[in-house]
């Protein structure tokens, strides 16, 4: 224990068993049950033990396959654990507000130890805008493993009732989800889905809003998960999964997937991590206060925006009732794909770039690239707008992100500057109330 009571040891060796009970090698212990935190969350960023036997400041990357001692150990075998793993599960799972937290090396690595849990006939509901990564891995288990899977308008909450059934075994939600930023009522949900059948597993991936804002399973979610790749790190130099549950049982099943597999998040990136984790609190409220500012600035020149800090947004109340902030990334649709595509190729701060969640401003068309993996015919069927482009604003500086999206908005030929400001050109109102048609 540390004077102020904080547990500091690497803890004893756990027994661990495997699906069928045989002895499992040693493992990590969990964290011990979350009791509130002991300061506001941005200082509980920041605020870790390292345990480490010199008192470093920052905990050491414990660079090494295997640990020498023989049976009894702690640590044996990296794959099995490792402590700089372990003391980030136990960092996560104090901002999580999870009993358990385990880091996996993507988010997609996450999903896949998630829905590894399903067998042959289990039914999953599931939502009709999803990562495309996710709606690939769905689509596979579909299509190989068995597995039932409805997609469904996951912010209506009678449609989802209406698909949920004894059947349900796992309900996966993203919220605000990627890319159309829909919002999903986390604790109505999971509260039909438990009373349609109680062993349901309720999965929130909220890769979108990172624990600094949204604490899924305060809301009713049995498991959270997240791309650390994206806000945790903030930095785009690493990719990590995290998972987050309270039901220990469910953690040891995940904990044996993730041995069985080997994908436990390797100790540089563990530490990089760490390292990011610390930072979120402030990268994550000045890329708001930017991204609330250029969602603004884009309503006001007519795209239809969608981010639920514009009050314009369908379920802003909801949003507002289960996080604590509309995060930082936005989309907006021009009502025209090759207007959008000029938009895009005439920025030159926002790097034309997938994924969200970096220090950095990027700009990019989902259905060419992060979500081109659902087929033009699906994306259709679940009104994924051709035109939509997504920002995902950074913590650069106000005036030069907005100077930038202007002399795009421009030289796209959306608006044009005159003396009063700028002026619609050829797109007025684009996308919301006019069809636009697409010169060939
Ligand atoms: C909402 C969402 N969930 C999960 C993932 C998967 O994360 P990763 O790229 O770290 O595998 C992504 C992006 O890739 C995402 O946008
Ligand atoms: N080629 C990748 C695309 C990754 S998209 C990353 C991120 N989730 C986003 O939404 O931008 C793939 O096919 O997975």
């Amino acid at each position: 224990m540390a004077s102020d009571g904080t547990p500091t040891g690497i803890g004893k060796a756990m027994k661990h068993l495997d699906l069928d009970g045989h002895d499992l090698p040693p493992s990590p212990a969990p964290s011990s049950p979350s009791t509130g935190h002991k300061y506001a969350l941005a200082t509980e960023l920041v605020y870790t033990e390292s345990n480490d036997q010199h008192n470093a400041s920052s905990m050491p990357i414990y660079q090494s396959a295997t640990f020498k001692g023989g049976p009894g150990q702690e640590y044996d075998y990296t794959r099995s654990g490792n402590p700089t793993r372990t003391h980030l599960e136990r960092h996560l799972a104090k901002i999580m507000n999870a009993n358990r937290a385990l880091v996996v090396s993507s988010g997609m690595g996450a999903c896949d130890v998630i829905t590894r849990i399903l067998k042959p006939g289990d039914e999953v509901v599931t939502g009709d805008d999803l990562y495309g990564g996710t709606n690939r891995l769905l689509t596979y288990l579909k299509d190989n493993n068995g597995i039932i899977i409805r997609h469904v308008d996951t912010t209506n909450l009678e449609k989802v009732t209406a698909v949920l059934s004894e059947k349900t075994t796992m309900v996966l939600l993203e919220t605000p989800t990627n890319p159309l930023i829909k919002v999903v009522d986390i604790a109505g949900i999971a509260s039909a889905a438990h009373a349609a059948n109680p062993a349901a597993l309720v999965a929130t991936d909220n890769t979108m809003l990172s624990p600094y804002l949204q604490n899924p399973l305060d809301l009713g979610a049995d498991i959270t998960y997240e791309s650390g790749t994206k806000y945790l790190s903030g930095h785009h130099d690493v990719m990590a999964g995290v998972i987050g549950i309270n039901n220990l049982a469910l953690g040891e099943k995940f904990f044996f997937m993730i041995n069985s597999t080997g994908c436990g998040l390797a100790p540089f990136d563990s530490w990089l991590l760490l390292r990011g984790i610390k930072t979120l609190a402030v990268r994550m409220e000045k890329q708001q206060t930017n991204t609330m500012a250029i969602a603004q600035f884009l309503d006001s020149h007519g795209f239809k925006v969608r981010y639920p800090g514009l009050k314009s947004h369908p379920q802003y109340a909801l949003h507002w009732s289960q996080a604590r902030g509309a995060g930082a990334v936005l989309s907006f649709e021009t009502g025209s794909v090759a207007l959008s595509e000029r938009i895009v190729e005439a920025t030159r701060l926002f790097g034309i770039s997938v994924s969200f969640g970096c220090v950095n401003s990027l700009i990019s068309m989902p259905c060419r690239m992060s979500h081109a993996s659902i087929d033009p015919a699906t994306r259709k069927e679940r009104s994924l707008p051709e035109d939509i482009i997504r920002l995902c604003v950074g913590i650069e500086d106000l005036t030069d992100l907005i100077d930038d999206l202007s002399q795009a908005l421009v030289r796209a030929g959306a608006v044009r500057l005159t003396e009063n400001g700028f002026e619609a050109l050829e797109l007025h109102d684009a996308g919301r109330t006019r069809q636009v048609v697409d010169e060939p």
